[in-house]
Protein backbone atom coordinates (compact mmCIF):
# COMPACT_ATOMS: atom_id res chain seq x y z
CA UNK A 1 0.00 0.00 0.00
CA UNK A 2 3.00 2.17 0.84
CA UNK A 3 6.11 0.94 -0.37
CA UNK A 4 7.88 3.94 -0.01
CA UNK A 5 7.47 4.08 3.14
CA UNK A 6 10.19 1.13 3.19
CA UNK A 7 12.65 4.11 2.45
CA UNK A 8 12.05 6.67 4.58
CA UNK A 9 14.31 7.61 7.36
CA UNK A 10 12.22 7.33 10.45
CA UNK A 11 11.94 11.22 11.98
CA UNK A 12 12.23 11.17 15.91
CA UNK A 13 8.90 12.79 17.08
CA UNK A 14 7.28 13.36 20.51
CA UNK A 15 6.24 10.77 22.78
CA UNK A 16 4.17 12.72 24.40
CA UNK A 17 0.24 11.65 23.61
CA UNK A 18 -1.19 13.25 20.29
CA UNK A 19 -4.85 15.06 21.24
CA UNK A 20 -5.29 14.88 17.57
CA UNK A 21 -4.41 11.44 16.65
CA UNK A 22 -6.06 9.97 19.82
CA UNK A 23 -9.55 8.97 20.31
CA UNK A 24 -10.96 12.24 19.27
CA UNK A 25 -10.12 11.16 15.64
CA UNK A 26 -12.83 8.39 16.12
CA UNK A 27 -15.64 9.01 18.60
CA UNK A 28 -17.42 5.88 18.25
CA UNK A 29 -13.57 4.17 19.70
CA UNK A 30 -13.85 5.85 23.30
CA UNK A 31 -12.54 1.98 23.83
CA UNK A 32 -9.14 0.99 22.15
CA UNK A 33 -9.39 -1.62 20.09
CA UNK A 34 -6.66 -4.59 20.25
CA UNK A 35 -5.54 -6.93 18.16
CA UNK A 36 -3.81 -9.97 18.66
CA UNK A 37 -1.76 -11.75 16.16
CA UNK A 38 -0.59 -15.35 16.19
CA UNK A 39 0.72 -17.58 14.05
CA UNK A 40 3.04 -20.65 13.04
CA UNK A 41 6.74 -20.17 14.02
CA UNK A 42 8.58 -18.24 11.36
CA UNK A 43 4.82 -17.63 9.35
CA UNK A 44 6.24 -14.05 9.20
CA UNK A 45 4.15 -11.92 12.66
CA UNK A 46 7.15 -9.80 12.80
CA UNK A 47 7.18 -9.01 8.91
CA UNK A 48 3.59 -7.90 9.26
CA UNK A 49 4.55 -6.27 12.08
CA UNK A 50 7.05 -4.55 10.33
CA UNK A 51 5.03 -3.75 8.30
CA UNK A 52 2.17 -2.26 10.23
CA UNK A 53 4.80 -0.03 11.59
CA UNK A 54 6.47 1.67 8.65
CA UNK A 55 2.92 2.24 7.00
CA UNK A 56 1.88 5.97 7.15
CA UNK A 57 -1.45 5.08 7.84
CA UNK A 58 -1.61 8.22 10.34
CA UNK A 59 -2.30 6.54 13.56
CA UNK A 60 -0.89 5.75 16.83
CA UNK A 61 -0.31 1.99 17.27
CA UNK A 62 0.99 0.69 19.89
CA UNK A 63 2.54 -2.76 19.21
CA UNK A 64 3.10 -5.39 22.38
CA UNK A 65 5.72 -8.42 21.53
CA UNK A 66 5.35 -10.37 24.54
CA UNK A 67 5.72 -13.94 25.77
CA UNK A 68 1.75 -14.98 26.09
CA UNK A 69 3.12 -18.49 25.32
CA UNK A 70 1.85 -19.92 28.27
CA UNK A 71 -1.47 -19.44 28.24
CA UNK A 72 -3.21 -22.65 29.82
CA UNK A 73 -4.00 -20.27 32.85
CA UNK A 74 -4.63 -16.85 31.87
CA UNK A 75 -5.57 -14.75 34.44
CA UNK A 76 -4.63 -10.84 34.29
CA UNK A 77 -4.31 -10.08 37.50
CA UNK A 78 -1.25 -13.14 38.23
CA UNK A 79 1.09 -11.71 35.63
CA UNK A 80 3.23 -9.27 36.72
CA UNK A 81 5.58 -6.53 34.90
CA UNK A 82 9.06 -7.23 35.06
CA UNK A 83 10.12 -3.97 34.73
CA UNK A 84 12.03 -4.18 31.64
CA UNK A 85 10.43 -2.60 29.07
CA UNK A 86 11.67 -0.76 25.74
CA UNK A 87 9.09 1.83 23.89
CA UNK A 88 10.06 3.22 20.37
CA UNK A 89 8.26 5.66 18.27
CA UNK A 90 8.53 5.61 15.10
CA UNK A 91 8.19 8.46 12.33
CA UNK A 92 4.41 7.31 11.48
CA UNK A 93 3.35 7.85 15.10
CA UNK A 94 3.70 3.58 15.69
CA UNK A 95 4.92 3.06 19.40
CA UNK A 96 6.61 -0.18 19.34
CA UNK A 97 7.06 -1.57 23.43
CA UNK A 98 8.71 -4.70 23.67
CA UNK A 99 7.77 -6.06 27.42
CA UNK A 100 8.35 -9.23 28.12
CA UNK A 101 6.72 -11.95 30.40
CA UNK A 102 4.19 -9.11 31.55
CA UNK A 103 1.19 -9.84 29.19
CA UNK A 104 -2.22 -7.73 30.67
CA UNK A 105 -0.31 -5.96 32.81
CA UNK A 106 1.84 -4.75 29.90
CA UNK A 107 -1.24 -3.20 28.37
CA UNK A 108 -1.80 -1.26 31.19
CA UNK A 109 1.48 0.15 32.24
CA UNK A 110 1.64 0.97 28.28
CA UNK A 111 -1.37 2.60 28.70
CA UNK A 112 -0.94 4.49 32.03
CA UNK A 113 2.12 5.75 30.99
CA UNK A 114 1.45 6.84 27.27
CA UNK A 115 -2.10 7.68 27.23
CA UNK A 116 -4.67 7.30 24.65
CA UNK A 117 -3.66 5.03 21.49
CA UNK A 118 -5.84 4.27 18.32
CA UNK A 119 -4.94 0.83 18.27
CA UNK A 120 -3.11 -2.04 20.28
CA UNK A 121 -0.96 -4.97 18.77
CA UNK A 122 -0.50 -7.87 20.88
CA UNK A 123 1.83 -10.39 19.43
CA UNK A 124 1.41 -13.85 20.26
CA UNK A 125 4.43 -15.99 20.51
CA UNK A 126 4.23 -19.24 17.95
CA UNK A 127 3.04 -21.68 19.85
CA UNK A 128 0.26 -19.44 21.91
CA UNK A 129 -3.26 -20.85 21.49
CA UNK A 130 -5.57 -17.52 21.19
CA UNK A 131 -8.33 -18.94 22.42
CA UNK A 132 -7.38 -18.00 26.23
CA UNK A 133 -6.18 -14.45 25.32
CA UNK A 134 -9.06 -13.46 23.73
CA UNK A 135 -11.08 -14.61 26.50
CA UNK A 136 -9.48 -12.27 28.71
CA UNK A 137 -10.06 -9.34 26.84
CA UNK A 138 -13.20 -9.91 25.40
CA UNK A 139 -15.93 -9.17 28.05
CA UNK A 140 -13.41 -8.32 30.50
CA UNK A 141 -14.70 -5.48 32.88
CA UNK A 142 -11.11 -4.77 33.82
CA UNK A 143 -10.79 -3.72 30.22
CA UNK A 144 -13.48 -2.38 29.04
CA UNK A 145 -13.97 0.37 32.21
CA UNK A 146 -10.65 2.55 31.47
CA UNK A 147 -10.33 3.67 34.70
CA UNK A 148 -9.16 0.14 35.95
CA UNK A 149 -6.69 0.75 33.82
CA UNK A 150 -5.61 4.23 34.64
CA UNK A 151 -6.48 5.53 31.09
CA UNK A 152 -9.05 8.07 29.66
CA UNK A 153 -9.89 4.77 27.22
CA UNK A 154 -10.82 1.36 28.02
CA UNK A 155 -9.34 -1.97 25.89
CA UNK A 156 -11.87 -3.74 23.13
CA UNK A 157 -10.90 -6.75 21.21
CA UNK A 158 -11.36 -6.41 17.61
CA UNK A 159 -10.05 -9.70 16.18
CA UNK A 160 -7.33 -12.59 16.36
CA UNK A 161 -5.41 -12.59 13.09
CA UNK A 162 -3.70 -15.98 12.43
CA UNK A 163 -0.34 -15.61 10.21
CA UNK A 164 -0.15 -18.84 8.59
CA UNK A 165 3.22 -20.00 6.88
CA UNK A 166 2.31 -21.14 3.00
CA UNK A 167 5.58 -23.33 3.09
CA UNK A 168 5.00 -25.36 5.98
CA UNK A 169 1.44 -24.76 7.19
CA UNK A 170 -0.11 -28.04 5.27
CA UNK A 171 3.01 -30.11 7.56
CA UNK A 172 2.23 -28.36 10.43
CA UNK A 173 -1.47 -28.93 10.19
CA UNK A 174 -0.39 -32.72 10.39
CA UNK A 175 2.06 -33.06 12.68
CA UNK A 176 -0.58 -31.29 15.31
CA UNK A 177 -3.38 -33.16 14.48
CA UNK A 178 -5.57 -35.09 17.41
CA UNK A 179 -3.70 -38.57 17.94
CA UNK A 180 -2.31 -36.67 20.84
CA UNK A 181 -3.87 -37.41 23.91
CA UNK A 182 -3.23 -33.39 25.09
CA UNK A 183 -5.94 -32.75 21.96
CA UNK A 184 -5.11 -30.56 19.01
CA UNK A 185 -1.94 -28.88 18.01
CA UNK A 186 -1.11 -25.63 18.33
CA UNK A 187 -1.61 -24.39 14.32
CA UNK A 188 -4.96 -25.93 14.46
CA UNK A 189 -5.95 -23.96 17.70
CA UNK A 190 -4.56 -20.97 16.47
CA UNK A 191 -6.63 -21.08 12.72
CA UNK A 192 -9.44 -22.60 14.56
CA UNK A 193 -9.44 -19.35 17.57
CA UNK A 194 -8.73 -16.56 14.60
CA UNK A 195 -11.33 -14.11 12.76
CA UNK A 196 -8.83 -13.28 9.95
CA UNK A 197 -5.67 -15.74 8.18
CA UNK A 198 -3.03 -14.12 6.68
CA UNK A 199 -1.52 -17.43 4.14
CA UNK A 200 2.31 -16.03 3.70
CA UNK A 201 5.19 -16.79 1.82
CA UNK A 202 3.37 -17.27 -0.91
CA UNK A 203 5.78 -16.74 -3.23
CA UNK A 204 7.79 -19.61 -1.91
CA UNK A 205 5.20 -22.18 -2.79
CA UNK A 206 3.32 -24.04 -5.54
CA UNK A 207 -0.68 -22.60 -6.70
CA UNK A 208 -1.58 -26.82 -6.03
CA UNK A 209 0.51 -26.35 -2.57
CA UNK A 210 -1.40 -23.31 -1.65
CA UNK A 211 -5.19 -24.32 -2.86
CA UNK A 212 -4.37 -27.84 -0.12
CA UNK A 213 -3.40 -25.44 2.17
CA UNK A 214 -6.36 -22.95 2.15
CA UNK A 215 -8.72 -25.95 1.49
CA UNK A 216 -7.14 -27.32 4.76
CA UNK A 217 -7.78 -23.94 7.11
CA UNK A 218 -10.96 -23.33 5.59
CA UNK A 219 -11.99 -26.93 6.59
CA UNK A 220 -10.67 -25.79 10.34
CA UNK A 221 -12.03 -22.14 10.38
CA UNK A 222 -14.41 -21.71 7.53
CA UNK A 223 -15.86 -18.03 8.83
CA UNK A 224 -12.33 -16.53 9.05
CA UNK A 225 -11.29 -14.86 5.06
CA UNK A 226 -8.11 -15.80 4.25
CA UNK A 227 -5.76 -13.80 2.39
CA UNK A 228 -2.51 -14.82 0.76
CA UNK A 229 0.61 -12.43 0.85
CA UNK A 230 3.79 -12.15 0.10
CA UNK A 231 5.86 -10.71 3.31
CA UNK A 232 2.38 -9.25 4.85
CA UNK A 233 1.60 -7.23 1.96
CA UNK A 234 -2.18 -6.40 2.60
CA UNK A 235 -4.11 -3.99 2.71
CA UNK A 236 -4.95 -3.11 6.70
CA UNK A 237 -8.08 -2.48 6.51
CA UNK A 238 -8.33 -6.63 6.26
CA UNK A 239 -7.14 -7.04 9.60
CA UNK A 240 -7.72 -3.73 12.20
CA UNK A 241 -10.76 -2.28 12.77
CA UNK A 242 -12.51 -5.41 11.95
CA UNK A 243 -14.94 -5.36 15.22
CA UNK A 244 -15.26 -9.48 14.74
CA UNK A 245 -16.57 -9.28 18.60
CA UNK A 246 -19.38 -6.93 17.76
CA UNK A 247 -22.54 -6.77 16.01
CA UNK A 248 -20.78 -4.47 12.94
CA UNK A 249 -21.27 -4.71 9.35
CA UNK A 250 -17.73 -7.16 8.84
CA UNK A 251 -17.95 -9.67 11.29
CA UNK A 252 -20.78 -12.04 10.18
CA UNK A 253 -19.36 -11.46 6.95
CA UNK A 254 -18.55 -15.08 6.18
CA UNK A 255 -22.51 -15.92 7.13
CA UNK A 256 -23.36 -14.54 4.20
CA UNK A 257 -24.68 -16.45 1.06
CA UNK A 258 -21.99 -17.50 -1.08
CA UNK A 259 -23.22 -15.37 -3.87
CA UNK A 260 -22.59 -12.43 -1.47
CA UNK A 261 -19.20 -13.32 -1.09
CA UNK A 262 -18.47 -13.43 -4.70
CA UNK A 263 -19.22 -10.03 -5.11
CA UNK A 264 -17.55 -9.07 -1.65
CA UNK A 265 -13.63 -8.66 -2.89
CA UNK A 266 -11.35 -5.49 -4.00
CA UNK A 267 -9.34 -7.27 -6.75
CA UNK A 268 -6.19 -6.75 -4.79
CA UNK A 269 -3.87 -9.49 -4.64
CA UNK A 270 -4.44 -10.06 -1.38
CA UNK A 271 -8.20 -10.50 -1.82
CA UNK A 272 -9.79 -13.32 -0.02
CA UNK A 273 -9.79 -16.82 -1.98
CA UNK A 274 -13.37 -18.03 -0.48
CA UNK A 275 -14.84 -17.86 -4.21
CA UNK A 276 -12.18 -19.89 -5.25
CA UNK A 277 -12.40 -22.75 -3.15
CA UNK A 278 -16.38 -21.98 -3.74
CA UNK A 279 -16.46 -23.46 -0.20
CA UNK A 280 -16.55 -26.59 -0.95
CA UNK A 281 -15.11 -28.29 1.91
CA UNK A 282 -16.65 -32.18 1.62
CA UNK A 283 -14.69 -34.57 3.90
CA UNK A 284 -13.98 -35.99 0.86
CA UNK A 285 -11.37 -33.51 -0.37
CA UNK A 286 -10.25 -32.53 2.45
CA UNK A 287 -6.96 -34.38 3.84
CA UNK A 288 -7.94 -37.21 6.76
CA UNK A 289 -5.70 -35.45 9.43
CA UNK A 290 -7.29 -32.41 9.94
CA UNK A 291 -10.75 -34.08 10.60
CA UNK A 292 -8.87 -36.08 13.09
CA UNK A 293 -8.44 -32.83 14.58
CA UNK A 294 -10.29 -29.31 14.92
CA UNK A 295 -12.61 -28.86 12.46
CA UNK A 296 -15.93 -26.77 11.70
CA UNK A 297 -19.58 -27.15 11.44
CA UNK A 298 -22.07 -24.98 9.92
CA UNK A 299 -26.25 -25.59 10.63
CA UNK A 300 -28.88 -23.52 9.15
CA UNK A 301 -31.46 -22.57 11.28
CA UNK A 302 -34.89 -21.94 10.23
CA UNK A 303 -36.79 -19.09 11.75
CA UNK A 304 -37.43 -19.48 15.44
CA UNK A 305 -40.34 -19.02 17.49
CA UNK A 306 -40.04 -17.61 20.90
CA UNK A 307 -39.59 -21.26 22.52
CA UNK A 308 -37.20 -22.60 19.75
CA UNK A 309 -35.19 -19.81 20.85
CA UNK A 310 -35.03 -20.54 24.64
CA UNK A 311 -34.28 -24.23 23.11
CA UNK A 312 -31.40 -22.73 21.38
CA UNK A 313 -29.80 -20.93 24.54
CA UNK A 314 -30.25 -24.10 26.37
CA UNK A 315 -28.38 -26.30 23.82
CA UNK A 316 -25.74 -23.58 22.98
CA UNK A 317 -25.10 -23.40 27.11
CA UNK A 318 -25.06 -26.98 27.76
CA UNK A 319 -22.42 -27.83 24.49
CA UNK A 320 -20.22 -24.83 25.33
CA UNK A 321 -20.31 -25.36 29.47
CA UNK A 322 -20.77 -28.93 29.70
CA UNK A 323 -18.81 -29.99 26.51
CA UNK A 324 -21.74 -32.13 25.69
CA UNK A 325 -24.92 -32.42 23.57
CA UNK A 326 -28.39 -31.60 25.20
CA UNK A 327 -30.88 -34.32 25.30
CA UNK A 328 -34.52 -34.84 25.27
CA UNK A 329 -34.80 -34.55 28.90
CA UNK A 330 -33.22 -31.48 28.91
CA UNK A 331 -35.28 -30.18 26.46
CA UNK A 332 -38.02 -30.72 28.83
CA UNK A 333 -36.76 -29.01 31.35
CA UNK A 334 -34.46 -26.15 29.19
CA UNK A 335 -34.23 -23.84 32.19
CA UNK A 336 -31.01 -22.28 33.41
CA UNK A 337 -31.03 -24.23 36.42
CA UNK A 338 -31.96 -27.66 35.31
CA UNK A 339 -28.52 -28.93 36.03
CA UNK A 340 -29.29 -32.19 38.00
CA UNK A 341 -31.35 -33.15 35.39
CA UNK A 342 -28.01 -33.06 32.91
CA UNK A 343 -26.86 -36.27 31.27
CA UNK A 344 -23.27 -37.68 31.62
CA UNK A 345 -20.90 -36.46 28.89
CA UNK A 346 -22.03 -37.50 25.42
CA UNK A 347 -18.64 -37.38 24.02
CA UNK A 348 -15.87 -35.52 23.77
CA UNK A 349 -16.93 -32.28 22.40
CA UNK A 350 -14.98 -28.89 22.67
CA UNK A 351 -15.86 -26.32 20.82
CA UNK A 352 -13.36 -23.15 20.35
CA UNK A 353 -15.65 -20.84 18.80
CA UNK A 354 -18.68 -20.10 17.60
CA UNK A 355 -20.79 -17.56 15.59
CA UNK A 356 -24.16 -17.27 14.40
CA UNK A 357 -27.40 -15.34 13.45
CA UNK A 358 -31.06 -16.60 14.54
CA UNK A 359 -33.49 -15.19 12.96
CA UNK A 360 -36.84 -15.35 14.66
CA UNK A 361 -40.26 -15.46 13.39
CA UNK A 362 -41.28 -12.45 15.13
CA UNK A 363 -38.72 -10.79 12.75
CA UNK A 364 -36.32 -9.94 15.37
CA UNK A 365 -32.78 -11.13 14.28
CA UNK A 366 -29.89 -12.17 17.34
CA UNK A 367 -26.38 -12.28 17.21
CA UNK A 368 -24.64 -15.16 18.70
CA UNK A 369 -20.86 -14.98 19.61
CA UNK A 370 -18.81 -17.20 21.43
CA UNK A 371 -15.58 -17.89 22.58
CA UNK A 372 -14.46 -21.17 24.22
CA UNK A 373 -17.20 -21.58 27.15
CA UNK A 374 -18.13 -18.02 26.85
CA UNK A 375 -20.79 -16.25 24.72
CA UNK A 376 -23.46 -13.87 24.39
CA UNK A 377 -26.63 -13.68 22.02
CA UNK A 378 -27.55 -9.86 21.18
CA UNK A 379 -30.12 -8.50 19.48
CA UNK A 380 -29.22 -6.93 16.25
CA UNK A 381 -30.11 -3.30 16.06
CA UNK A 382 -33.36 -2.11 13.60
CA UNK A 383 -30.96 -0.32 11.77
CA UNK A 384 -28.66 -3.04 10.69
CA UNK A 385 -30.68 -5.62 10.21
CA UNK A 386 -30.61 -5.30 6.40
CA UNK A 387 -26.84 -5.44 6.56
CA UNK A 388 -27.24 -9.29 7.83
CA UNK A 389 -27.91 -12.45 6.12
CA UNK A 390 -31.75 -13.50 5.47
CA UNK A 391 -31.40 -16.75 6.81
CA UNK A 392 -30.10 -18.04 10.33
CA UNK A 393 -27.12 -19.83 10.61
CA UNK A 394 -24.31 -21.25 13.39
CA UNK A 395 -20.72 -21.84 12.80
CA UNK A 396 -19.30 -24.10 15.37
CA UNK A 397 -15.48 -24.62 15.40
CA UNK A 398 -13.75 -26.94 17.58
CA UNK A 399 -13.33 -30.79 18.17
CA UNK A 400 -15.67 -33.73 18.24
CA UNK A 401 -18.36 -31.92 15.66
CA UNK A 402 -20.11 -34.35 14.07
CA UNK A 403 -23.23 -35.28 12.23
CA UNK A 404 -24.80 -35.98 15.67
CA UNK A 405 -24.39 -32.29 16.65
CA UNK A 406 -26.08 -30.77 13.59
CA UNK A 407 -29.09 -33.62 14.14
CA UNK A 408 -29.14 -32.79 17.81
CA UNK A 409 -29.19 -29.12 17.25
CA UNK A 410 -32.07 -29.55 14.78
CA UNK A 411 -34.20 -31.87 16.91
CA UNK A 412 -33.98 -29.49 20.07
CA UNK A 413 -34.98 -26.66 18.00
CA UNK A 414 -37.32 -28.73 16.10
N1 LIG B 1 10.17 -15.38 0.72
C1 LIG B 1 9.47 -14.89 1.73
N2 LIG B 1 10.03 -14.75 2.94
C2 LIG B 1 9.31 -14.23 3.95
C3 LIG B 1 7.97 -13.83 3.77
N3 LIG B 1 7.49 -13.37 4.94
C4 LIG B 1 8.49 -13.47 5.84
N4 LIG B 1 9.58 -14.00 5.26
C5 LIG B 1 10.86 -14.33 5.91
O1 LIG B 1 10.62 -15.42 6.80
C6 LIG B 1 11.43 -15.31 7.97
C7 LIG B 1 10.57 -15.38 9.24
O2 LIG B 1 9.72 -14.24 9.26
P1 LIG B 1 9.30 -13.54 10.65
O3 LIG B 1 8.45 -12.37 10.30
O4 LIG B 1 10.48 -13.31 11.49
O5 LIG B 1 8.43 -14.69 11.29
P2 LIG B 1 7.80 -14.76 12.77
O6 LIG B 1 6.48 -15.40 12.63
O7 LIG B 1 7.82 -13.42 13.40
O8 LIG B 1 8.82 -15.72 13.49
P3 LIG B 1 8.85 -16.16 15.07
O9 LIG B 1 8.71 -14.91 15.86
O10 LIG B 1 10.17 -16.82 15.21
O11 LIG B 1 7.74 -17.11 15.27
C8 LIG B 1 12.19 -14.00 7.81
O12 LIG B 1 13.47 -14.30 7.30
C9 LIG B 1 11.39 -13.21 6.80
O13 LIG B 1 12.15 -12.29 6.06
C10 LIG B 1 7.38 -13.99 2.45
O14 LIG B 1 6.22 -13.70 2.20
N5 LIG B 1 8.19 -14.52 1.49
Amino acid sequence: MDSEADDDIPELISAEPDEQSSSDKNPIAKRVPLTIICGFLGAGKSTLLRRILTERHGYRIAVIMNEFGDTADIEAKSITVDGESTTLELANGCLCCSIKDSGAAAIESLMRKQGAFDHILLEATGLADPGPIAGMFWHNEEYIDARSIGSENGIVLDGVVCVVDAVFGLKQMEEDHADKEEGPGESLRQIAGSDVIILNKVDLVQSSILSATELAIKHVNPVAPVYRTVRAELNLGHILGIQAYSIGQRHLSALKDQHELQHDHDHDHDHNHDHEQGNNLSSSVVPHYVTRGISSLQVSLPPLSATQFAAFDAWIRTILWENRLLDSVDCLASTPDSQSKKSPLQGNINVLRCKGLLILTSGEQHVLQGVRNMYEIIPVDESMKSEFPHAGKVVLIGKGLGEDVRHSLLSAVG
